[in-house]
């Protein structure tokens, strides 16, 4: 199997779902091919019952775009395709006008790396209603994983107080562009490096390693296993401590440690992977500290989350940096960010007005919010978020001062601050508005935003809820629109 970046894939057209090309179908036999959409990705919940997410993936959404052209191939898999019932499931008229169709989108996203809460929009997609349907699929699943892969990265990172967190996930990640995913979300999020090296030569992240086991178990000795990493690799030297007892280990890495100091190198550091990782870190460093080595660092890896680490400090434990895998990579203990793509305004033109929708639910929180939306994050004096008001697209904003709750319509919030765009443009008819900045870029303002939230929402236990709610004018129009749905009234079509 070849891997490609999967930011420039050569079959991004087909990496959907099956029924966005029916609906295209669908919409292009029934005259609708002007007919246009707004829709939105958001959530509804913060993932790991915290107080913030991580908007992660925006910045290859242009790549996506700009990427997505069905080629005679495509159209060729496609016309072999059989509907259950008899017959081509595609038209070949259909197909022709999909032969090197070229999206005309015009996208707006929360950048990279900055934070993202419940609700709001962190995509908003505006388009030719066959297009908005076609990339559905495909803008979901770059944004859904690396926003949940993010903020758990984010977390871990938090936990770790400036220490540094290496992604080792890739043999737990879902798939081999799943563990991709992972180590670029991660490095957004503040990891320091990454066991994949093919993300390293991907993004640039910077790579790191040690050594497994089973290098310590290919000698007849660990003594030996250890003289011979040493040798082989005497720049970046990291021995695990723990292959069979790490009071042996300790003795042989620090025999090791001063046959390197005669060669005029340095031991880096070591690593403990299973056990009492509190109590050998601080038999290790006390070791260490006596035979005056006080320089090799300790890292720990095995099953390790943000609370373990957490834990781990809480202990004392004289840990200097940590490897994370399968709990990063499979962000654990919750798999999916459940973010959705809902329709919130359609029109018959590009030259039309739009026309606001909404989705009616059982569930009062499921109700969607109609309208081309924006959203106002307003910041304090020392620039820390203190809310967040979605707004209409060009409608003024009736009272910046105070905004509806989302969820009751009867509680507001008063706002302070400097209101600014959150979204920002990232493709303007099919085209990236501008380069995208870069995952250098991302991380530092992942980095800002984290700094500057407020620690009651950051927080892993019952975090406060960070406030999200409706310009007056916008809470209105969803109130009548959600009255008139209940009524009965006719609804408008994207026709
Ligand atoms: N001091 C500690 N405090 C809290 N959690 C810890 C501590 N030390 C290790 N852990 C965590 O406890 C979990 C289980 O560790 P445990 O030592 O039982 O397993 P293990 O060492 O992998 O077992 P085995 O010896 O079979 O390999 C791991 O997730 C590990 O990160
Ligand atoms: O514990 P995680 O957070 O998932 O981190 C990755 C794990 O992968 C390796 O173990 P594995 O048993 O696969 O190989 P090894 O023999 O090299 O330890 C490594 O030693 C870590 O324990
Ligand atoms: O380099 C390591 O120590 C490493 C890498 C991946 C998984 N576990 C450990």
């Amino acid at each position: 199997m070849s891997l490609t970046d999967p930011t420039r894939p050569t079959d991004v057209c087909l990496n959907t779902d099956l029924y966005e090309l029916t609906m295209a179908q669908g919409f292009w036999e029934s005259g609708l091919v002007d007919s246009q959409a707004c829709f939105n990705a958001f959530f509804r919940e913060n993932p790991f019952d915290g107080g913030y997410a991580v908007a992660c993936g925006m910045g290859q959404i242009a790549d996506l775009v700009e990427n997505f052209v069905f080629t005679d191939e495509d159209v060729e898999y496609l016309a072999g395709l059989e509907a259950p019932g008899g017959g081509p499931m595609f038209k070949s008229s259909f197909l022709e006008y999909l032969r090197n169709h070229r999206l005309d989108l015009t996208i707006d996203a929360v950048p990279e790396g900055e934070l993202v809460f419940p609700r709001e929009p962190m995509v908003r997609v505006m388009g030719p209603v066959i297009d908005c349907q076609l990339i559905e699929t495909a803008l979901l699943n770059l944004v859904n994983f690396q926003t949940l892969v993010a903020t758990k990265c984010a977390r871990v990172v938090r936990a770790a107080e400036g220490h540094p967190v290496s992604d080792f996930g890739l043999r737990r990640a879902q798939g081999p562009d799943g563990g991709l995913a992972v180590a670029r979300a991660s490095y957004i999020a503040g990891a320091a490096s990454t066991s994949n090296v093919l993300a390293g030569k991907i993004y640039g992240i910077p790579v790191f390693g040690t050594h497994a086991h089973s290098w310590v178990m290919a000698f007849p000795s660990e003594l030996d296993a250890f003289r011979a990493f040493a040798k082989s690799s005497p720049k970046n030297c990291v021995l695990l401590l723990d292959t069979y007892d790490v009071r042996q280990g300790i003795k042989n890495a620090i025999t090791v440690a001063k046959e390197m100091e005669q060669a005029g190198e340095r031991l880096a550091a070591i690593r403990i992977d299973s056990g009492d990782l509190a109590r050998l870190s601080k038999q290790t460093r006390a070791a260490f500290d006596e035979a005056g080595l006080p320089y090799v660092k300790i890292s720990v890896s095995n099953d390790l989350d943000e609370y373990t680490i957490q834990s781990l400090f809480a202990q004392g434990a004289p840990i200097d940096s940590f490897g994370v895998g399968t709990k990063l990579a499979t962000c654990d203990p919750q798999p999916s960010l459940g973010g959705v793509y809902k329709l919130s305004a359609i029109r018959g033109g590009a030259a039309e007005p739009w026309t606001p929708v909404i989705k009616l639910s059982e569930q009062a929180y499921k109700r969607t919010i109609p309208g081309v939306q924006r959203v106002l994050r307003y910041y304090d004096d020392a620039g820390c978020p203190t809310a967040d008001m979605i707004c209409l697209e060009g409608q003024p904003v009736a009272d910046p001062s105070r905004m509806t709750d989302i969820l009751d319509p009867f509680a507001s919030y008063e706002l302070s601050g400097t209101p600014v765009e959150l979204l920002e443009r990232v493709v303007e008819h099919g085209r990236r508005a501008k380069e995208p900045d870069g995952i250098e870029a991302a991380r530092d303002r992942c980095k800002g935003a984290l700094m500057r939230l407020d620690p009651a929402v950051a927080r892993f236990l019952n975090p406060q809820a960070y406030p999200v709610g409706l310009e007056g004018g916008l809470a209105q129009l969803r109130h009548d629109l959600a009255h008139e749905e209940r009524a009965g009234s006719s609804r408008p079509t994207v026709g």
